[in-house]
């Protein structure tokens, strides 16, 4: 699929953080967008899945919806993060496969991987060693999805292909410090401890892990890339290459923001991996790099967070 205009195109979660850049990116590409919301057609439910596919009959499908949280929600909720992943992957590949779609991207994360994982970490490290406990659910979960996309291609050859996104920020994210991801939480805390004038604020865990961040806009840009582009059975991880401890990371959200309180570790909250940084080798090879920098996106989503959630 070297274009997708005239396309028709199934972005499914397009609330989401992904599913919104997705739908944002593909607005230049001439196709025909089609979205569902959950009221619409629950992905959980078989039956509403294949019944929605079949008559639509979408040439190309990118899936983007998923139960998706940070590391504490995660750990909290096993069993949703198991069986809800399970059952979205299953239902929209099965139903893809039933209405002859051309092309799927099917969406995991770079949690699939072990928990001690060589870095950079290559797609080939993939079930060489055992998961990091906070998200194993999640992960068991993505990593079927993979196997699914690569069962159908074996078996049926279909087109259908994943990419391993790192961690992701931008505008649309989860800002709840319940269940949201690290940068999200961390615009949040710092923009709050300055507005209440707070002397100090709380990061979890010691904040010596390290983390990759990529903008969602790099990250749809890089989906829109492999499905034009790439066609094999393998994984792709989709990263910008670089990583940052949690505490220098934090230290860099405080310096947007306008917090120059102190930052506080909470040990009591899980640490996770204690590295996550993937090879771009492969995604670089095919022709893809990213644009936004850490420092401007992160300036960008504080400015959306501010318009859209804090003051809205
Ligand atoms: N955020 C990140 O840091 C990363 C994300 N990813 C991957 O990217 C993908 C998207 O993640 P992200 O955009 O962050 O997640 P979000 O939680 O922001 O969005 C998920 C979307 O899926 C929809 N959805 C969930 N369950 C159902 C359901 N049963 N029926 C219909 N729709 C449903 C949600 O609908 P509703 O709006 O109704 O809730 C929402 O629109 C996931 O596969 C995730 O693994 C990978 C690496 C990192
Ligand atoms: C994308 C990825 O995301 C998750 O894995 P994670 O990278 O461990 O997730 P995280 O972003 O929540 O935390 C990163 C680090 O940051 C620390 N941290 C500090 N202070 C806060 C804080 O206030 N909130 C959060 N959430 N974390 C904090 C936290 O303790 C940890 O050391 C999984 O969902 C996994 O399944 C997955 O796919």
């Amino acid at each position: 699929m070297e274009s997708l205009a005239g396309k028709t195109v199934f972005v499914a979660g397009h609330r989401g953080l992904v599913g919104s850049a997705l739908v944002r990116r593909l607005e230049s590409e001439d196709c025909e967008i089609l979205t569902a919301t959950r009221a619409e057609l629950d992905l959980c439910d078989q039956a509403a899945v294949r019944a929605w596919m079949r008559d639509r009959r979408p040439d190309a499908v990118f899936l983007a919806a998923a139960k998706v949280g940070g590391i504490l929600a995660n750990a909290t909720y096993p069993a949703d993060f198991l069986y809800e992943n399970l059952m979205i992957e299953a239902n929209v590949i099965e139903a893809a496969f039933r209405a002859d779609v051309d092309k799927l991207l099917f969406l995991g994360s770079s949690c699939i991987y072990p928990k001690f994982a060589e870095q950079p970490i290559v797609e080939a490290s993939l079930l060489t060693g055992p998961l990091e406990p906070t998200n194993e659910w999640y992960a068991v979960a993505k990593i079927a999805g993979i196997k699914l996309a690569q069962a159908y291609r074996q078996q049926h050859g279909r087109d259908f292909i994943s990419a391993m996104p790192t961690n992701l920020y931008g505008p649309g994210d989860n800002f709840d410090l319940n269940s949201s991801h690290v940068l999200p939480a961390l615009i949040r805390k710092a923009h709050e401890a300055k507005r209440g004038g707070a002397k100090e604020m709380v990061i979890w865990g010691t904040g010596s892990p390290r983390r990759e961040f990529l903008h969602v806009d790099d990250c749809a840009d890089a989906c829109v890339h492999l499905m034009k582009h790439y066609s094999q059975a393998e994984h792709v991880n989709v990263g910008s290459g670089e990583d940052i401890p949690i505490y220098d990371l934090t230290r860099l959200v405080c310096d947007v923001v306008g917090f120059g309180g102190e930052i506080v570790r909470d040990p009591t909250k899980p640490d996770g991996t204690p590295r996550k940084l993937m090879s771009a080798d492969r995604l670089r090879g095919l022709g893809w790099a990213p644009k936004v920098p850490l420092r401007e996106g992160i300036a960008a989503t504080y400015a959306w967070f501010r318009e859209h959630v804090a003051d809205a």
